[in-house]
């Protein structure tokens, strides 16, 4: 495990997202979209909004009958229909006749304009037909109407394959037919923690023994980013039992992810089963914590071994595993938005690879200024210094650290890729 073996982060990033391809697509309805991008284009099938309508409740006139109405010389116009939810006047205004109308409610024939209640005086009659009304203000021809295809014509493409579904995209999916819409399919994730002091979250560790921490955090960060987490169970330090788990795993997912086993300890033996069973890609990366992280294929299937340290394996899957799901679902943005800040106190950095330290950016509420803390330990045991984190504060491989005071790039983990800082 000689360091002359690592390779920069992002030609790690690179082979990982050679080797995975966006996954088929799927069916469903436009809301259960959300968050997703489509798979393909979705084109209205109708003109939205289908008719003209009126934006106000209130009647609807020529423009041209009140062209001259003022208080001192009002114009009186006869009411001769409504336009309500489910009745629609099928006549035409003429000179001197309005239509009481809804929002919504198709213009009627021969109308250009809408005035709203508020602004209409009813002389006689409940002011639906037989009513007369009385307009003192003229209005501008399109005035309160909503114009139909306003939104979009027949045909015309309203959403593009790649954007990711809104709440208000599922709405406007909606309205042009598209009750159902195609995205790709959550890509399955296969999760094992290795590691023979591992014991499930709900017993108590005898001694020596330790929780298994990882395949939460894992299952975790791959439900966030959009994959179905099938946890696997935790395999002993046992070649064999680790060999037909990731098997079992290879032979249900799209990517297969391991903790622990990774590095250069007695029972460390994940990089010579893949290159035993399948090929390895790289198995060191200049990068802390994360250093020791395997990838190759192993009966064509993607495969990840990731550091057993926790917030080595949680950085690793940040890095490594996200952009890769996020590529078999469909997205374009696959970088986290990287801010520059401030750094409050010295940033030290004892060894060549990249750092990437749990760090929190704040707003200095008095100067507005970005200032950016890194966690009191950056000891890769540690994962609460990574929940209280929102960013990686970079530390890249030319530099010995940072003084206070510097501005340094900080990665947003806890804003999604493509948003705009
Ligand atoms: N001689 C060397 N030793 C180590 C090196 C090195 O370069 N030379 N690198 C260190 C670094 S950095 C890391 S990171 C780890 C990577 O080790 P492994 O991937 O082999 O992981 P393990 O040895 O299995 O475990 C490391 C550590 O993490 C704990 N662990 C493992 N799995 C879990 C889990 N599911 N939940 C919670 N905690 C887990 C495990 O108990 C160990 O404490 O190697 C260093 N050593
Ligand atoms: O790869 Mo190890 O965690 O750097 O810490």
């Amino acid at each position: 495990m000689a360091d002359e073996n690592m390779i920069a982060l992002e030609q790690a990033q690179a082979i990982v997202l050679d080797h995975v391809e966006p996954t088929e697509p799927i069916r469903l309805p436009c809301w259960r979209a959300v968050g997703f991008p489509l798979a393909a284009d979705v084109a209205t099938d109708i003109d939205l909004s289908p008719f003209a309508n009126s934006a106000m409740d209130g009647y609807a006139v020529r423009a041209a009958d009140l062209a001259g109405a003022s208080p001192e010389a009002p114009v009186v116009l006869d009411v001769i229909g409504h336009e309500a939810a489910g009745h629609v006047f099928e006549g035409t205004i003429g000179a001197g006749q309005t239509v009481r109308i809804m929002t919504g409610a198709p213009m009627a024939d021969g109308a250009d304009a809408v005035v709203k209640y508020e602004v209409v005086e009813v002389l006689d009659g409940d002011g639906n037909e037989g009513s007369r009304v009385r307009f003192t203000a003229p209005i501008a021809e399109g005035e309160n109407v909503r114009a139909a295809g306003l939104e979009a014509h027949a045909q015309e493409v309203v959403m593009r394959a790649g954007e990711t579904v809104t709440a208000a995209g599922a709405g406007l999916l909606a309205s042009a037919g598209a009750a159902e819409v195609e995205i790709h399919r959550r890509p399955v994730l296969g999760i094992i923690s290795i590691g023979s002091e591992l014991v499930a979250p709900d017993r108590v560790p005898a001694r020596g023994q330790i929780r298994d921490a990882n395949s939460s955090a894992l299952m975790a960060s791959a439900l966030q980013a959009g994959a179905d987490a099938r946890f696997y169970g935790i395999a002993t330090d046992d070649e064999d039992e680790i060999s037909a788990k990731i098997h079992q795993a290879m032979a249900e997912c799209d990517f297969v992810i391991t903790s622990g086993g990774a590095s250069a300890g007695d029972y460390d033996y994940v990089t010579a089963l893949v290159r035993r069973e399948g090929e390895v890609l790289f198995d060191r990366i200049s990068l802390r914590p994360g250093k020791a992280i395997t990838f190759g294929l192993i009966g064509g299937v993607p495969y990840l071994g990731l550091s057993g340290n926790p917030a080595a394996a949680a950085v690793g899957f940040e890095m490594l595993a996200r952009p890769a799901i996020r590529k078999m679902l469909g997205f374009r943005d696959l970088v986290r938005p990287v801010q520059s800040a401030r750094v409050t106190h010295d940033v030290k950095k004892g060894q060549q690879r990249r750092f990437y330290d749990r760090a929190r950016v704040e707003r200095d509420d008095a100067t507005g200024e970005l200032l950016v803390s890194e966690a009191s330990s950056q000891n890769s045991a540690l994962l609460g210094t990574l929940h209280h984190a929102n960013c990686l504060l970079m530390v890249p491989e030319g530099l010995k650290g940072y003084q206070a005071g510097d501005e340094v790039c900080c990665v947003r983990i806890d804003i999604e890729e493509g948003a705009v800082l």
